[in-house]
């Protein structure tokens, strides 16, 4: 079979495409040992970024180029802003996460360096430069939480952080995400093929960074 776009994506954006997805964060997270402050400043880092990331959703959304493209990212939006939402109340409740800290916390290099990748991305972006972004966030999250072990951690926080981004349907998501990309990317030609394997190195590199960021 012929190499996909997605795939040539990734295989050019190593080293850092691996460091990502075997990060010592989610081994961490598998034993059930990422500690408390870790855990506290990566998830209210991450809920700044969600947010940012909804509004790339709502991007792609608006800039499908099809009204099926548009339901599939349609879906994916009820995911974010009900189960997913859920998820940070309740574990900003377990771990003591005041409201300031949830509504405006102060933001860390990596968080900034995300969110001005995604605002560019957000304004400037064409269909396909937005799928980029997004299949990296997404798909390097299925790829971790994917090498999981069967026995999750006891504790909710890390467990449900993990069955979050390695069920069926987060799955299908991800697949959608980079059949998409791989369709809009055959009509491309070679300079935008180029800007969109830029972006992807870059946010690739900006989820390693992010990893970084909170490990002990
Ligand atoms: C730094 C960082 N990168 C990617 C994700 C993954 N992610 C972002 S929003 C969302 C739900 C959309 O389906 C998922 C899985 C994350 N949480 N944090």
């Amino acid at each position: 079979m012929t190499e996909t776009f997605t795939d040539w994506l990734r295989q050019r954006s190593e080293p850092d495409w691996t460091a990502v997805v075997t990060h010592p964060f989610t081994q961490g997270l598998f034993d059930g040992l990422v500690p408390v402050t870790s855990m506290r400043s990566y998830l209210v880092q991450d809920y700044q970024f969600v947010d940012d990331f909804l509004a790339l959703l709502g991007s792609a959304l608006a800039k499908a180029d099809r009204y099926s493209s548009r339901l599939a990212i349609a879906g994916s939006i009820a995911v974010v802003t009900s189960e997913e939402n859920t998820y940070f109340q309740r574990a900003f409740d377990a771990l003591g996460v005041g409201e300031a800290d949830r509504v405006r916390p102060k933001l860390d290099e990596a968080t900034v360096a995300f969110r001005e990748l995604i605002s560019d991305t957000n304004a400037r972006g064409s269909y396909a430069e937005v799928l980029t972004v997004l299949t990296v966030a997404e798909w390097t999250y299925l790829e971790w939480a994917m090498r999981a072990p069967a026995a999750l951690p006891e504790n909710f926080v890390h467990a449900e952080w993990i069955t979050l981004h390695n069920n069926p349907d987060f799955q299908s998501w991800v697949r959608w995400l980079c059949r998409e990309l791989d369709r809009v990317g055959a009509d491309l030609d070679e300079r935008d093929r180029a800007r969109c394997l830029r972006l992807f190195q870059h946010a690739t590199r900006c989820e390693l960074d992010f990893f970084n960021t909170h490990s002990p």
